[in-house]
């Protein structure tokens, strides 16, 4: 191993300076996953708890009862757990071999919440690179698409979010991102058209152009032999 960067993902409360990927104070890279205003509020466990009970009340329901009582507590704890993002450490490797071809884990299920109306987004992440002189560990393509998932979230940003952070802490010779997920907001309400996929794409590198471009997105999109499905239980996101 000849690199080891540590990079915490504190609670939101914790963070002295929201923002883009920050120096920390201990030395390490801190990623603040609040990418939105640099002065975003604290959180406020308390007040949103009584947010929620305001809420509810608001919508006729009557939050005295046995069930509902401890839901507004419920509701921020939840809301907590899917928008904090676990810690992310990235294990780099010298590529003694000199490998030079692509690197992809494909199907790597996610969940995120869309910012529009927090409802989740499901599906499946594909992640690859073109090596330069460093390898990763494989595992840590699918914790960045974790990390960066645990947000409020749109599509398009997540994307380039993996995309560019890849980009930046490997100095690769190409990148590739393609997330195949569906919208909550678009099948449970709304619209209501359940079963759709919203593809999105982010690519660096020599992996925007052909041939490595093609390659690529035929690995993922299915023109090379298997045709993606909803992202299934223990994670299948694709049939052959
Ligand atoms: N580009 C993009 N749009 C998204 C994403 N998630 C949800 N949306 C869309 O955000 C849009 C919000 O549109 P609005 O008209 O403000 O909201 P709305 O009245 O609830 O719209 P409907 O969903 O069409 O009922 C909708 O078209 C959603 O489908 C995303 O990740 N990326
Ligand atoms: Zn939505």
């Amino acid at each position: 191993m000849d690199d080891l960067t540590t990079l915490t993902a504190e609670p939101p409360s914790l963070r002295s300076a929201p923002g883009r990927p920050r120096d920390a104070a201990d030395g390490s890279d801190a990623v603040d996953r609040r990418h939105g205003l640099s002065d975003d509020p604290p959180i406020d466990r308390a007040k949103a708890i009584t947010a929620v009970g305001d809420l509810l009340a608001a919508l006729g329901r009557d939050v005295r009862g046995p069930h509902l009582r401890d839901t507004p507590r419920r509701v921020v704890d939840a809301y907590l757990e899917l928008l904090t993002p676990r810690a992310l450490t990235l294990t780099t490797f010298d590529n003694d071999e000199g490998y030079r071809e692509l690197v992809l884990v494909r199907d790597i299920p996610f969940h995120s919440l869309c910012e529009h109306h927090l409802l989740p987004f499901t599906g499946v992440a594909h992640v690859a690179y073109l090596p330069g002189a460093s390898l990763v560990g494989l595992s840590k393509l699918a914790r960045v698409v974790q990390h960066f998932a645990r947000d409020l979230q749109v599509q398009e940003r997540l994307t380039q979010q993996v995309a560019d952070f890849l980009d930046e802490r490997l100095d690769p010779r190409g990148v590739g991102v393609v997330l195949a997920a569906e919208h909550e907001c678009m099948s449970l309400r709304g619209v209501g058209v359940r079963g759709t996929r919203t593809v999105t794409s982010a690519l660096h590198g020599v992996l925007q152009q052909d041939p490595r471009r093609s390659e690529f997105l035929g690995i993922c999109l299915g023109t090379a032999g298997s045709v993606p499905v909803r992202a299934g239980e223990g994670g299948r996101g694709w049939q052959s």
